[in-house]
């Protein structure tokens, strides 16, 4: 028999391992680490411990080296495990002897004396984590002088944000739900909210989608039955919005599971589009749009608040490979909008490979987005694009990292 909540730790184990040897995303990972777990709660706590462990894995790191005369390597268990436990005493408030007795046992046969005398030694010490956490190197290279900011952002995972089937209805729901309002047709909650019993979740008045998600569809304003094409739409809170927003909706996406998610959510909302499973680089419409909007793949790393696992899983290449993906759609998107019509470009990355450089060679007429189509406290760069990231309109709560632009068809 296991220890109780022994499972949970080794599954966050194994979550953190995918994530960092084998390169997969956490919700790749949690397939098969969480699948022998019993239980929502101790699923969400392997989840809970493991996007600590990554989201403060250096300053972790570099504790545990203070308190060992000899540094354990980089992959070595012990340091796993000091990783987890550490987390959890530091940043989820689980009581000293509960991580004692559900994180040694994860040594067994191996160095349990060792880490035993550092994780008490840190724990009588008193240490604490500091505010911000120390991004990877890699990633501090990137960011450049960005980084700080961005950081600051990633110290705490999201508040959930929700967006509204019915804008004009925006105060009644932030009332009923207890949230705030940011800009119409936008309420936040508090995270750790379960989604499915709230008031509105059931009769389809409401989905979960970023404050800084939701701003690509807006750039469309409101459609008035043109057509637009949501080009990489799955699972489908740019195709709800556009629907809401009186557009004739074309959804097209490659991954079919993705695409059944979008389907429940069409259909959860009451709200319509033609769905369409099929390759954007080998479809062809039978008639050009009057809008186009290219939520393109992308290597996510504006999502490392909700998924710490693109700190230390992107690298060049794939942002690389991801730039080239980008290029080719643009143009084949450009090519299928109707003179006129208005084409809106958006990742949620951080990268400028995949942002700025990649809207800096569209050969269409920029149109510049405006202050007045943003929440407050957000402005567009000096050429007419917006650019967001996690540490802005931090006293509210932040928003994820994203790129967007949009221009017309001459
Ligand atoms: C950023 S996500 C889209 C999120 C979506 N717009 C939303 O708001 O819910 C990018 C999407 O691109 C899709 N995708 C990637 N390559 C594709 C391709 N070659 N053709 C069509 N869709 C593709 C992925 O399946 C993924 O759903």
């Amino acid at each position: 028999m296991d220890i109780p909540g022994l499972p949970a730790r080794r599954a966050a184990l194994n979550l953190i391992d995918a994530v960092l040897r084998r390169g997969e995303t956490l919700d790749q990972a949690g397939g098969s680490a969480l699948a022998r777990i019993k239980g929502d709660a101790d699923r969400a706590l392997a989840r809970a411990i493991a996007g600590e462990v990554l989201r403060w894995r250096a300053d972790l790191d570099a504790l545990i080296d203070s308190a060992t005369r000899l540094p354990l390597a980089d992959d070595a268990k012990a340091r796993a495990v000091l990783q987890i436990m550490l987390a959890q005493v530091l940043r989820l408030e689980t009581p000293a002897h509960a991580v004692i007795a559900t994180g040694l046992p994860l040594l067994m046969g191996g160095p349990r004396r060792l880490a035993h005398g550092v994780f008490s030694t840190l724990t009588k010490r008193a240490v604490t984590l500091p505010e911000v956490p120390t991004l990877p190197e890699p990633v501090m290279e990137r960011w450049g002088i960005r980084a700080e900011t961005i950081a600051a952002g990633l110290a705490v995972p999201p508040p959930l944000d929700l967006a509204l089937r019915d804008a004009a209805a925006t105060a009644e729901w932030a009332e009923r739900l207890g949230g705030v309002s940011l800009m119409p047709g936008h309420v936040r909650l508090p995270r750790g909210i379960a989604v499915e019993h709230l008031e509105g979740f059931r009769e389809g008045a409401w989905w979960v989608q970023d404050l800084a998600a939701s701003l690509p569809a807006r750039m469309l304003g409101a459609g008035e039955g043109r057509s637009v094409l949501d080009l990489c739409a799955a699972p489908g809170g740019k195709t709800m919005q556009l629907a809401a927003a009186g557009w004739k909706v074309t959804a097209l996406d490659n991954a079919k599971r993705r695409l059944e998610r979008l389907r429940e959510n069409l259909e959860r909302t009451a709200l319509e589009a033609e769905v369409v499973l099929a390759d954007a680089f080998t479809w062809e419409p039978q008639e050009k749009f009057d809008a186009i909007l290219l939520d393109a793949p992308c290597t996510a790393t504006g999502t490392s608040r909700r998924h710490p696992d693109v700190l230390h899983r992107i690298a060049p290449r794939q942002i690389e490979e991801m730039a080239e993906i980008q290029t080719r759609m643009l143009a084949r998107a450009a090519e299928w909008l109707k003179p006129g019509g208005t084409l809106v470009y958006a990742v949620c990355s951080l990268e400028q490979e995949e942002g700025e450089d990649r809207a800096a060679d569209v050969e269409l007429t920029l149109a510049p987005i405006t202050a007045a189509e943003l929440p407050e406290g957000l402005s567009p760069t000096g050429e007419g694009w917006l650019r967001t990231d996690p540490g802005m309109l931090a006293e509210a709560g932040g928003l994820d990292g994203f790129f967007i632009a949009r221009w017309v068809k001459g």
